[in-house]
C-alpha cells in the first residue's frame, strides 16, 4: 500500500484574469504514488501547484475530482485517520502568539489525543536545537526558530508520513543541517517523507525519487539518479566577452555572460570552442562540469513550454524518455 496516493487529482480556482465566474486548473489530473519509507521530492516553479497538492493531502483544500489517500485512508471520507498518519510542516509561519514553545507542543499533542508526551517533546526540542527556547513565548522567536517549532509541531504525534512544504525557505545553513539530519534519521527509521523545495541541491542530496510539476501537471517522475542520467552528462561552461551569434545561442543556456553547452564528447567541446573563436569571441574561465538536478529541472521545464533553457539538453532528455508526455 502506498504511503501517499494521488489518483487523477484536479483542482480549479477562480481565474484571476478571465471573465467573471471563469476558472483555471491549478492541478490537472495529477497521479503519483509515494511508497512507504521513501524520501520523495515534489519540485516545480512558483505556481506549479505544489502547495495546492499538499493542502488537498492535509485536508485543508478539497479537490474537484480524483482520490487522495494516506496509508489507504481517503483524505475526505476517512479524514481523521488520514490526518493522524500525517505530519505537515506548512510553508507559512502560522503560530499561536499566546503559548510558549513547550505549551504549543503540548497543545498540539492534546489535539491528537496524546497525553504525557513530554519525553518525545524533549527529544524534538533537543533534535531541533530548541531546548533553550522551550519556555520562550512564540512571539519572541526569530523566523528560523518559529520554523523549527512548526517542524516540532508537525512531528509531535510521531506521524508515519511527514510532509514538508519548503521547510528551508529563508532559513540559515545551521537550521538546514539540523533539520535534514533529523528528518533523514526519521526517514531511516521508516518514516515516509514528502518534500517540496526550491533548493535543488537539497532535493538531489536527499530524495530517492522526484516528481516535477509544471502548470498543475506532472511533467517528470523518476528516481533522482535516473533523472540525473537522463540529462546531458557533461556541460561546457565559460564566460564570453561579447554577444553570442544567434545560431550558437540557440544551442546554449545563456545567463548574462555565462554560456553553457551540452558537452557529450571531446569533439562537441572542440566544435563549440572553435565556433566561438570564429565568431571573434574569447571564451574565459572554461570548465567542464557534470549536469546536476538544476540542469535537468531547467531542461524539463523548457521541454514543457519554458523557452529559457538549453534545447540541446531537452533533446537529450526526450531521446532518453525521461520526460512525461
Ligand atoms: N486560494 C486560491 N485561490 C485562487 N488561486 C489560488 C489559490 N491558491 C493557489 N492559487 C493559484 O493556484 C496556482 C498554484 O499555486 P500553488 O500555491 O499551489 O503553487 P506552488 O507550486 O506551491 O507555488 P510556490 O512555489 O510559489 O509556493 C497558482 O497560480 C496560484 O496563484
Amino acid at each position: 500500500m502506498p504511503a501517499i496516493s494521488f489518483q487523477s487529482v484536479s483542482k480549479a480556482y477562480p481565474s484571476p484574469r478571465g471573465p467573471q465566474g471563469s476558472t483555471f486548473l491549478a492541478l490537472d489530473r495529477v497521479s503519483l504514488d509515494v511508497e512507504e519509507g521513501e524520501f520523495f521530492g515534489l519540485l516545480g516553479p512558483n505556481g506549479a501547484g505544489k502547495t495546492t497538492l499538499i493542502s488537498i493531502l492535509a485536508g485543508l483544500t478539497r479537490a474537484n475530482s480524483g482520490t487522495v489517500t494516506v496509508l489507504g485512508h481517503d483524505v475526505q471520507l476517512d479524514y481523521a485517520q488520514a490526518r493522524r498518519k500525517l505530519g505537515v510542516v506548512p510553508q507559512e509561519l502560522v503560530f499561536d502568539p499566546f503559548f510558549n514553545v513547550r505549551e504549543a507542543l503540548r497543545f498540539q499533542s492534546g489535539y491528537f489525543g496524546i497525553r504525557r508526551n513530554d519525553a518525545w517533546i524533549d527529544e524534538l526540542l533537543e533534535s531541533l536545537g530548541l531546548t533553550d527556547k522551550a519556555n520562550a513565548n512564540m512571539r519572541q522567536l526569530s523566523g528560523g526558530m518559529k520554523r523549527r517549532v512548526l517542524v516540532a509541531q508537525a512531528l509531535v504525534h510521531k506521524p508515519p508520513v511527514i510532509v514538508l512544504d519548503e521547510p528551508t525557505a529563508g532559513v540559515d545553513v545551521e537550521l538546514r543541517q539540523t533539520l535534514w539530519q533529523f528528518i533523514s534519521k526519521l526517514n531511516k527509521l521508516g518514516h515516509t517523507v514528502l518534500l517540496t523545495t526550491h533548493y535543488l541541491e537539497e532535493a538531489e542530496a536527499l530524495c530517492g525519487r522526484i516528481a516535477m510539476l509544471k502548470s498543475g501537471r506532472v511533467v517528470a517522475l523518476d528516481s533522482t539518479s535516473a533523472l540525473l542520467k537522463s540529462g546531458t552528462s557533461n556541460l561546457l561552461r565559460f564566460k564570453i566577452d561579447g554577444e553570442l551569434p544567434q545560431t550558437l545561442a540557440a544551442q546554449a543556456r545563456v545567463t548574462g555572460r555565462v554560456v553553457q553547452f551540452p558537452a557529450q564528447d571531446a569533439q562537441a567541446i572542440e566544435q563549440y570552442l572553435a565556433a566561438v573563436r570564429e565568431a571573434g569571441l574569447t571564451a574565459l574561465d572554461v570548465e567542464i562540469r557534470r549536469a546536476d538536478l538544476e540542469d535537468v529541472f531547467l531542461s524539463v521545464m523548457a521541454a514543457n513550454g519554458d523557452e529559457a533553457s538549453s534545447p540541446g539538453a531537452v533533446a537529450s532528455l526526450q531521446a532518453k524518455g525521461a520526460l512525461a508526455t
